[in-house]
């Protein structure tokens, strides 16, 4: 038998999208967006506030019906066969809402028993995951009780109790601590080094031209552009390209009544 792994331009991508759209009242948040993030790669999504990322990977995650289009994870369609697809997936979705009178052990437990996973299993893989997000200190407090970064590292250890093989998160280093940042980043490189797909949203483009080897940047609910960071962002940096595709840099003469001098 042949086990060897086929290589990724033979291999579906982790994540295909097509023609995907979506319409709330008069306002198409989402239209007609295509587009594929290659098994193995970490992907980072940006866009203006009002873009349609959250739409899009809210559909592309199976939270949200799209009016058009497909999505599939792997091959699998994330509509058609949504429990197959969702046992791939772990997702960060942005404002989550946890159970939050449950401790961050607790929780993360809870994650991984509704998974199917056994009970010993769940527990070794909580401790390291706490340990690696620097909260097992404050393992045993309510999760109401914690801080907003603490609240994404612990929602992000929910995500990852499983070990999917494509990682969805939503704006992850909001609120989060330049350590914990860093150490956020060395798990998420660490899981793509080791086959995993990584697809993030960020409005922070520095991070995502440091971090990510793809990017797709997203205005008006349509892919601008879409490939490798360098193959968007050119000779530029990845933050010039992107006011050059998006524009609205605002002038600020509007507001004089704000000088205090
Ligand atoms: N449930 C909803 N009902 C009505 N309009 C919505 C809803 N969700 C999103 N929208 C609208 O769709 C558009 C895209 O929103 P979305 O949250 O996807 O943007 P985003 O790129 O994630 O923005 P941000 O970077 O500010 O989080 C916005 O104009 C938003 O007001």
């Amino acid at each position: 038998m042949n086990t060897s792994i086929a290589p990724s331009e033979t291999r579906p991508p982790a994540l295909s999208i097509r023609g995907l759209a979506k319409r709330f009242g008069e306002k198409v948040a989402v239209d007609n967006i295509n587009l594929d993030v290659p098994a193995g790669s970490f992907y980072g999504l940006v866009g203006p506030n009002g873009a349609g990322k959250t739409t899009t990977l809210s559909m592309a995650t199976g939270l949200l019906r799209p009016d058009f289009g497909q999505v599939s994870v792997h091959g699998l369609d994330v509509w058609a066969q949504p429990l197959e697809a969702k046992k791939l997936m772990g997702l960060l979705p942005d404002g989550v809402r946890l159970f939050d009178r449950l401790s961050g052990e607790q929780l993360v437990t809870y994650a991984g028993l509704l998974r199917g996973m056994d009970k010993d299993t769940v527990a070794l893989r909580v401790k390291d995951l706490l340990a690696a997000l620097d909260l097992t200190r404050d393992a045993g407090t309510l999760v109401v009780d914690y801080s907003a970064g603490m609240t994404k590292k612990i929602a992000l250890a929910a995500a990852l109790i499983h070990a999917p093989r494509l990682l969805v998160l939503d704006e992850p280093f909001e609120s989060v601590d330049p350590v914990s940042a860093a150490n956020i980043r060395d798990i998420l490189h660490d899981y793509v080094n080791s086959g995993g797909t990584v697809i993030v949203s960020s409005h922070v483009m520095d991070l995502v031209q440091r971090m990510c080897d793809h990017v797709a940047v997203i205005a008006g609910g349509k892919v601008l552009a879409a490939g490798t960071v360098d193959e968007v962002r050119g000779e530029m940096s990845l933050e010039e390209k992107f006011v050059e595709l998006v524009g609205g840099r605002n002038q600020t003469a509007g507001l004089s009544w704000l000088r205090t001098s």
